[in-house]
């Protein structure tokens, strides 16, 4: 049997604009209000896929939300016909309008924490979508993510779909930007490192003063017991507070593992050492090798403008692993240095691709914001719904489906028109028809 890991990227949906909604991500703040253009940050974020699966990776798409969201703009008290909920909504209340139009379901990092049947006691793949409730926008997403989630991954004999996590802050729960895997072979169970922002149940330990910390520690603790890992096969691991209120909002803006490589920021965590030591222990023999990219090479600034971290490492099917980075890491001199050197330093690591993701880096998220990972192996392959798989024919059909309906300039002020409405829901509508996803918007309820 083979066992490798697959990348589920989001498709960006039809609204994509930048409204600055993260308070704490510094690009979404800076980029408030700038005009978007829906159709290019769709087709740069299909062509990242492409060229993934064309190195031999298997890849797959998550299917967007459905925004505008007026089945919350109902649930919140506007009423009327579309046009008018929209036009009530934009009129009384724009900010809840824009929260309500985000295509940030995009990051698909964010939309679930995935452990691979390796690491499970039943030796089913686990599912939880993140409950994202540090921020309005996001926090609309969980239940059609678990919908899209079920219709991708549809078959229970091998995928196990948890709900979300209860939607208060103690449980405030990001997904796989706060998750990474550490294993020798993608079939061998793993380590597990869960990072959190702060501990809902103790006041006295650390936390950021400027910044909301996302992720907490008790929920990453109820997805590891929902997964049915082991204390063998989990670290819990604290974020160092000082970068979260520097912008790095999740952990996969200054960290990332792949296999035995964790490749990190040295002002990343708390506590570094002894949980390395932790991390070392629980892997076992075999080599491990921690990249630490120290302050004097690369200051946390310069991390979180180019997003050096929020990199791909990806094992080719060679066994040589890859970086895949955005392009904005070329631009900066220090990063880019870094990068030229990380290949040389004997790790697996052996070359680095560069990506252009301005649209979606525009609202703080990079490539591996673009991507949820699932571990898995030819069997559960097999049983996944296989039109969500990234192949020559699905490009091309998902790039003329995007010409068709996506439009090339979008502005905050753009989303109370009810023909953006209207062109969304034909677009999904369709969408779900070249996926094969059944009926898992509300408009189509
Ligand atoms: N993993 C990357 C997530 C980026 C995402 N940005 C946003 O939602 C910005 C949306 C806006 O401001 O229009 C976030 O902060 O959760």
């Amino acid at each position: 049997m083979k066992h490798f890991e697959a990348n589920f990227d989001g498709l960006v949906g039809p609204t994509h604009n930048y409204a600055g909604l993260s308070f704490g991500n510094v690009a979404s703040l800076n980029n408030a209000a700038a005009i978007s253009n829906p159709r290019a940050a769709a087709k740069q974020g299909l062509k990242k896929a492409k060229a993934l699966a064309d190195m031999g990776m298997v890849q797959g798409m998550l299917a967007p939300q459905e925004r505008p969201d007026l089945h919350t703009l109902r649930r919140i008290g506007f009423s009327g016909t579309d046009a008018e909920v929209l036009n009530k909504a934009a009129k009384q209340a724009p900010a809840l309008l824009r929260a309500c139009c985000s295509a940030s379901s995009m990051w698909t990092a964010n939309a679930a924490t995935v452990s691979p049947s390796a690491d499970t006691h039943d030796g089913k793949l686990h599912f939880t979508p993140a409950n994202l409730v540090d921020k309005l926008h996001r926090s609309i997403e969980p239940e059609t993510t678990g919908n899209i989630l079920a219709a991708t991954f549809n078959n229970s004999r091998h995928f196990t779909h948890h709900q979300h996590l209860p939607e208060h802050n103690s449980f405030g729960d990001e997904g796989a930007a706060n998750h990474t895997r550490l294993c020798k072979n993608y079939g061998n169970a793993g380590v597990e490192l869960f990072v959190y922002g702060q501990e809902a149940t103790n006041p006295a330990a650390p936390k950021p003063s400027k910044f909301p910390a996302r992720q907490t520690l008790e929920a990453s603790q109820a997805i590891a017991r929902l997964h049915q890992l082991d204390d063998d096969n989990t670290v819990f691991i604290s974020q160092n507070p000082n970068v979260i209120d520097q912008g790095v909002f999740h952990n996969d803006v200054i960290a990332v593992g792949n296999q035995n490589v964790l490749f990190y920021h040295e002002q990343a965590f708390l506590d570094t050492q002894s949980k390395l030591d932790e991390i070392k222990r629980k892997f076992g023999d075999s080599e491990l090798h921690f990249i630490e990219v120290p302050t004097s090479k690369v200051a946390i600034q310069d991390a979180v403008k180019s997003y050096l971290f929020n990199t791909q490492i990806i094992t080719l099917p060679s066994g040589e692993m890859a970086i895949i980075a955005p392009t904005n890491c070329q631009e900066n001199e220090a990063v880019h240095a870094y990068l030229n050197e990380v290949v040389t330093l004997g790790s697996p690591i052996k070359q680095v691709n560069y990506f252009d993701v301005k649209q979606s880096m525009q609202n703080g998220g990079g490539p591996a914001c673009l991507r949820l990972r699932v571990a898995m192996n030819d069997m559960e392959l097999a049983a996944v719904n296989q039109h969500t798989l990234m192949n020559d024919a699905l490009f091309t059909r998902l790039n003329a489906w995007v010409d068709k309906h996506y439009r090339d300039h979008l502005s905050v002020d753009d989303l109370a028109d009810p023909q953006v409405l209207i062109e969304s829901r034909t677009a999904l509508d369709e969408l779900t028809q070249i996926m094969k996803l059944g009926s898992v918007y509300q408009f189509q309820k």
